[in-house]
Formats: C-alpha cells, structure tokens, sequence
C-alpha cells in the first residue's frame, strides 16, 4: 500500500519519500522554512516535537538547517517520567540529536521534574507550559495502537485530555501497554498549533492510518483528532 492509495479528509495533504533519509531531509527542510518565517514575522518561533523511535534523523537533519535558533523554543508533545539522563528520556533524545551544534542555542523546556509523583510533575508542566509562546510548528508521531503524543488508548485521564476546550495543558498518562509513567500535552494545546505534521514510516503505520480514518471513536483511536484540515502527513516505506 502506498499512502496515495489512501482517501484522506479533506484539507489533509500527503507527501510521500523513497526513504527514511530522503522524509527526514525533506521535513527538515519544510520545518526550518517555517521556524524562519515565523521568526522574520514575531521575533521568535515556538517548535513542538515528539519522541519515540523515528525521529532521530529528522533531528540531525533540523539540527544542521541555518537558523536563528537563539530565537527558536523547543518543547516536546509528550515525555516519559523518567530523568534526562535514562535511556528513554524523550528530552535526552533531543539532547544527543537536534540540541546540537549552532541548534544548542535554542531554549528547550522540559515536561519532566523530579516532583514526588507524576500527577505533580505533570501540574508543574502545566504550570510552564503557561508560558508557552504560540506553537508554529508541530510534528506528531503515531504508534501502531493509533496513540499520538501520550494520548493512549485506555489510558486514565483520556477523556479529559482529549476534550476539545480543555483549559488544562498537560495530563499524567498511564500507557497500558508500555513502559513508563507519561506527561502529555492536551489535544485542545495541540491542536493550537498554526502547522502540524504526522511524521510516519513503514508499512505498519499505513495499515493504522487507513484504520483511523476509517472510523471516528477518537478515544479509540487518538491520532483521529488530527486527521483535520491542514495536516501534513509525511510518510515513507
Ligand atoms: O510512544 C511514543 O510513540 C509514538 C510513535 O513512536 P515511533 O518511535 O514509533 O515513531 C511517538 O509519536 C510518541 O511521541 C511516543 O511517546
């Protein structure tokens, strides 16, 4: 299956790469345009990741892009509770791949604290995450359970963290089929966003793609919230 085989919503559009490098070159390309021109217009631009597994050329690549990164935020869409230092951190992966080179200049704020439990780490993220200048760019992945961010499938706190006018910014996530206590921010801060990207790779993840769009149980299925006007999906085999 290709991802043109697909019949996406209207207003979302696909760009397909030969190869994992070739989407990570590509997206790069298309994010640090927009952190540019969001920069020549405010001053400033406010860069929204996520962690997993995929990302990490996608970073080294951002990561050479020519920016004034003393002006670009970086934060992440969702984090595990876990120290900087552990081998899972998400804020650890930007570290070692985009907060690199002239990119180490860019101000990254962090979901994670060392709070006594993860309820009060995720408060405290709430809490920064009020300071938040707007989101101009947003690059969502997606698990194979069609999990985007931390918004997991069967997890406490969902249903709130997926309401659309939800006033909090960051919920505590318990992933029920994976390591780790999560924070995550909300889909209605997500969705803030002025540009979002899902960026996904293989076959597998197609197959998923096809199933959120074939059904509308966001709480099922939370990527499904995303499947709106404007997305870019950027995917390769
Ligand atoms: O657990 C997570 O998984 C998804 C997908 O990760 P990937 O490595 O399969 O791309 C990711 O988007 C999310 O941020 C992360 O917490």
């Amino acid at each position: 299956m290709a991802i043109s085989e697909l019949k996406l919503p209207q207003g979302v559009s696909a760009h397909e790469f030969k190869s994992p490098v070739l989407l990570a070159e590509g997206l790069a390309l298309n994010v640090a345009k927009q952190l540019s021109d969001a920069i020549d217009a405010r001053g400033t631009a406010t860069l929204v990741v996520s962690g997993g597994r995929s990302p990490v050329a996608f970073f080294q690549h951002l990561a050479r892009q020519t920016l004034d990164w003393s002006n670009v935020v970086v934060t992440l869409a969702d984090e595990r509770w876990v120290p900087v230092e552990h081998a899972d951190s998400n804020a650890g992966l930007l570290k070692r791949y985009l907060l690199q080179g002239p990119a180490a200049k860019a101000q990254f704020l962090s979901l994670y604290s060392a709070t006594a439990n993860l309820e009060q780490a995720a408060e405290q993220a709430d809490r920064l995450l009020g300071e938040l200048p707007p989101i101009d760019v947003l690059i969502l992945g997606m698990g194979d359970d069609g999990h985007t961010a931390s918004l997991f499938p069967n997890s406490p706190n969902l249903a709130d963290a997926l309401k659309v006018d939800g006033s909090r910014r960051c919920w505590p996530m318990l992933a029920p089929t994976v390591p780790h206590q999560r924070l995550t921010m909300s889909r209605a801060l997500l969705a803030s966003a002025k540009n979002t990207v899902l960026s996904i790779s293989g076959q597998s993840k197609l197959t998923t793609l096809s199933a959120a769009l074939a059904g509308d149980d966001v709480a099922a299925m939370p990527i499904r919230a995303f499947l709106q006007p404007t997305l870019e999906i950027y995917w390769c085999p």
